[in-house]
């Protein structure tokens, strides 16, 4: 219990432990890096594991069982691969499917299930997976908007379209990964931490109503303000799934990423907005992606983001 020094007036109640809280847990690691150029971003499973986090989470009190990767196919780095517009949409469309598939599964089981990337591009799959079973809030903590079509992509790489994918743009063939059709709508989906965003995203995201917390706002609301809004305008839906990327954290915090952008979320935001999800009692998946341990210093974007699950599944300073 917190009490106001003065009045003595009660401001927080303990927080209460919801079903999701001691839910059984799968953990999905997804080594894919077809989503972007770089190598390496598909080892981020292996740091996740080897920084501890089946046991660190069972400390917590959770029961967890490792379900293994999802098969990745060899990856063909052949120059004139690289330059085609489409790459690696075929193998992504593969991949996403399995990986619903294995999603799919966990849920039925009654399992939480926690994505291990991997690039962004393995939200198609995992989201389809957790949207089977009626509507999900979509939490999308990222530097980027990942809102790219293939027309309005700068790069040609899939990692930029996950949430435009999910949200019914894209190439047909991974916007019908799963089962065919858009999984979430827009009014279901808040984007915060944005900093770095493409002509035609900007452009997307003014023409649609979907809810974005910039950086600026995060500077200006703080948070736990913005926390509080994503909680009244999720009110009506049992469940959120959280897609973190990693470079929404600042990279001072978190260097090991394919994509870094100056000024963003701090280790102190990135904590409290995790801890404030715990509280929800409302967190039911999550993926954690774009952890690349080739170019992290001392493993402390892998450590950084073990700590943050954690947070998200009930650890507290008290
Ligand atoms: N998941 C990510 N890190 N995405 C970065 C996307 C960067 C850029 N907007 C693009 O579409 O290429
Ligand atoms: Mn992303
Ligand atoms: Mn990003």
């Amino acid at each position: 219990m917190i009490y106001d020094l003065s009045t003595k007036a009660v401001l927080r109640q303990p927080h209460v432990k919801d079903v999701n809280m001691t839910k059984p847990i799968s953990i999905i690691g997804v080594p894919m890096d077809f989503g972007q150029m770089l190598r390496g971003v598909d080892m981020g499973p292996a740091a996740l594991r080897y920084t501890g986090l089946i046991p660190k989470l069972r400390r917590l009190g959770h029961d967890v069982k490792d379900e293994g990767d999802i098969p990745i196919p060899v990856r063909d780095d052949d120059p004139a691969i690289k330059g085609t517009k489409d790459r690696y949409v075929k193998e992504i469309t593969q991949i996403s499917q399995d990986l619903y598939e294995t999603g799919c599964r966990v849920m039925d089981q009654g399992r939480m299930p926690i994505f291990l990337g991997g690039d962004h591009a393995i939200a198609i799959g995992a989201v389809a997976s957790v949207a089977v079973k009626g509507p999900v809030g979509l939490i999308w903590v990222d530097a980027h908007a990942d809102f790219n079509t293939p027309q309005t992509s700068p790069s040609g790489n899939i990692h930029g379209m996950p949430l435009a994918v999910l949200t019914g743009d894209g190439y047909p063939c991974l916007v019908d990964a799963g089962h065919p059709g858009t999984k979430i709508s827009l009014d279901n989906v808040v984007m915060i931490g944005q900093r770095d965003l493409d002509p035609g995203e900007k452009k997307r995201i003014k023409s649609t109503d979907i809810t974005i917390f910039t950086m600026r706002d995060i500077d200006e609301q703080g948070i736990s303000g913005i926390a509080a809004k994503i909680m009244v305008q999720f009110a009506h839906l049992k469940r959120f799934h959280l897609s973190l990327d990693m470079d929404a954290l600042d990279p001072v915090e978190a260097p090991g990423v394919g994509t870094p952008v100056p000024g963003g979320i701090s280790y102190r935001e990135a904590h409290l907005l995790m801890e404030l999800l715990a509280d929800s009692g409302k967190l039911g998946s999550m993926d954690l992606v774009e952890i690349n341990p080739i170019l992290d210093v001392a493993n402390k974007t892998s450590k950084l983001a073990v700590e943050l699950i954690l947070s998200a599944l009930g650890k507290s300073i008290l």
